[in-house]
C-alpha cells in the first residue's frame, strides 16, 4: 500500500481528456498539457496505474490545411492522421520532463470488443503497466472517427478498471449547459436513472470535440453497467483524480457502478445498447417487460408501441407499460417497419442487442 491505495490490480485507472482541454485555439496549449501530465504523475506517484485517452487530434490538424476544416469524413480522418504526430509528440515530450514513459496506442471499439482481438491489447497493456510506462490511447480516427469518451468507457471495463475519470472543461454535469450563461447548478452524484438526465445535456461546443455532455453518459451507462465507477470532472483540477479514486469528496460528478467486477462485463453487448445516445422508444407489454426485467429471453413478449424516428439498428429505449425505462438497446427494425404493428418483442431485439437497466 502507498499513500492509502492498494497496489495490485485494483490500481487501475482509464483517464480521459477531451479536446478543449489539451488543444487552445488548433495548439497544444502548455498549460493544459502540463497540468495533464502533473495530475497523471501524482498518480502514478500514489500508486495508481493509468491508462490516459486522448482526444485532439483532428482539431490539430485542422489547422494545417484549410481544405480540413471542412465537415466531411474524408476530411476528419485526414486531420487526425496528421494531428495524431503531433498530440502524442508533446504529450511525449511532457511526460518525459515528468521522468514517465509513454507508448502510443490507437484502437477501435471492435479491438475491445470482438474476443479475438482483444487478447493483443490486454497483453501490451499488460507489459507496458509492468514496465510503468503510460499508455497513450486515442481512436484510430483513420478508419473511423467515433467518440472517445465512449472508447474510454468500453476500455476502463476492458481492463476492470477502478475508476474511469473523463476530464473536461466543466466541472461536471450541470442542470443545464453551464457554457451558455445562467446559473445552472453541478449534479453531485447520479445514482438514480441516467436516462433522466440525458434531458439536461446537450450536444458539443468545443472546438474538434464530438459528442458534448450527452456522449459522456453514454460512456457513463457503458462504464456503469461494466462495474466501473464514473467521474466527470474539470480538466483543470489536479486533485480530481486521487480523490476520485479514493472515493472522497470531488468537484464533479460522480456516477457509482451499478454492478460489479464479479461479474464479467459483455463489452459487445454494452456497445450494442449504449453506444449512441437513444433515437427513439419501443414499448413493451407486460410480458415482455416481465422477461426484460427477470432477465429471461424475450419470448412471449408483445410491441404496445413505437415512438420516435428510428433506423434499423439504432439504439432505443425499451419501456415498459408502465413508461418506466427497463432497457436499451439496438432495434432489428426501423421505425417504419415497426410502426405497422403486430410485433413480438423478440422480432425488434436480438436477446444479446439490448441490456436491462440497472439500479434505477
Ligand atoms: N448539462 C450539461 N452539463 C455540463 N456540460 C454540458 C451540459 N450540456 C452540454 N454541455 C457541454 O458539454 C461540453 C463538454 O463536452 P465536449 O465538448 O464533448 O467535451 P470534451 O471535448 O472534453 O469531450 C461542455 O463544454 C458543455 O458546453
Ligand atoms: N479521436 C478524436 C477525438 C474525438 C473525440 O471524442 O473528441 P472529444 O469529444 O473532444 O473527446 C481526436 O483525437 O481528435
Amino acid at each position: 500500500m502507498r499513500d492509502g491505495i492498494n497496489d495490485g490490480t485494483g490500481n487501475r485507472v482509464v483517464i480521459k481528456v477531451g479536446t478543449s482541454s489539451l488543444i487552445t485555439r488548433g495548439k497544444v496549449d502548455p498549460v493544459k498539457l502540463d497540468t495533464l501530465c502533473a495530475t497523471v504523475s501524482k498518480g502514478i506517484e500514489a500508486g495508481l496505474a493509468p491508462v490516459l485517452v486522448t482526444s485532439g487530434a483532428i482539431a490539430l490538424g485542422r489547422t494545417k490545411h484549410s481544405t480540413l476544416a471542412q465537415d466531411t469524413t474524408e476530411a476528419r480522418q485526414t486531420a487526425a492522421a496528421l494531428g495524431q504526430g503531433v498530440l502524442y509528440s508533446a504529450l511525449h515530450a511532457r511526460f518525459t520532463a515528468y521522468s514517465l514513459e509513454t507508448g502510443q496506442i490507437m484502437l477501435t471499439p471492435h479491438d475491445l470488443i470482438a474476443p479475438e482481438r482483444g487478447g493483443g491489447v490486454r497483453r501490451t497493456l499488460d507489459l507496458m503497466r509492468s514496465l510503468g510506462m503510460v499508455p497513450i490511447v486515442n481512436e484510430n480516427d483513420a478508419l473511423g472517427v467515433r467518440n472517445n469518451d465512449v472508447l474510454a468507457a468500453l476500455l476502463s471495463g476492458f481492463i476492470e478498471a477502478r475508476l474511469l475519470l473523463l476530464l473536461t472543461n466543466v466541472a461536471g454535469l450541470y442542470d443545464g449547459n453551464p457554457l451558455l450563461g445562467g446559473d445552472a447548478a453541478r449534479i453531485a452524484e447520479v445514482t438514480g436513472p441516467i436516462s433522466e438526465i440525458e434531458a439536461v445535456a446537450e450536444g458539443s461546443t468545443g472546438d474538434g470535440g464530438t459528442g458534448g455532455m450527452l456522449v459522456k453518459l453514454s460512456a457513463c451507462w457503458i462504464a456503469t453497467h461494466a462495474g466501473v465507477r464514473t467521474v466527470v470532472a474539470d480538466a483543470m483540477d489536479s486533485t480530481a483524480l486521487i480523490a476520485a479514486f479514493r472515493g472522497d469528496k470531488v468537484a464533479g460528478t460522480v456516477f457509482p457502478p451499478r454492478t460489479s467486477h464479479s461479474v464479467s462485463p459483455d463489452l459487445r453487448r454494452l456497445w450494442r445498447a449504449f453506444r449512441t445516445p437513444p433515437s427513439g422508444s419501443v414499448v413493451c407489454d407486460a410480458a415482455g417487460q416481465q422477461a426484460i426485467e427477470s432477465g429471461r429471453a424475450l419470448r412471449g413478449g408483445n410491441v404496445d408501441a413505437i415512438r420516435g424516428s428510428f433506423e434499423s439498428g439504432d439504439v432505443v429505449d425499451i419501456v415498459g407499460s408502465d413508461s418506466r425505462m427497463i432497457a436499451r438497446g439496438s432495434v432489428r427494425l426501423s421505425s417504419a417497419e415497426a410502426g405497422a404493428g403486430g410485433w413480438s418483442a423478440s422480432a425488434l431485439f436480438n436477446d444479446c442487442d439490448y441490456v436491462r437497466i440497472l439500479g434505477g
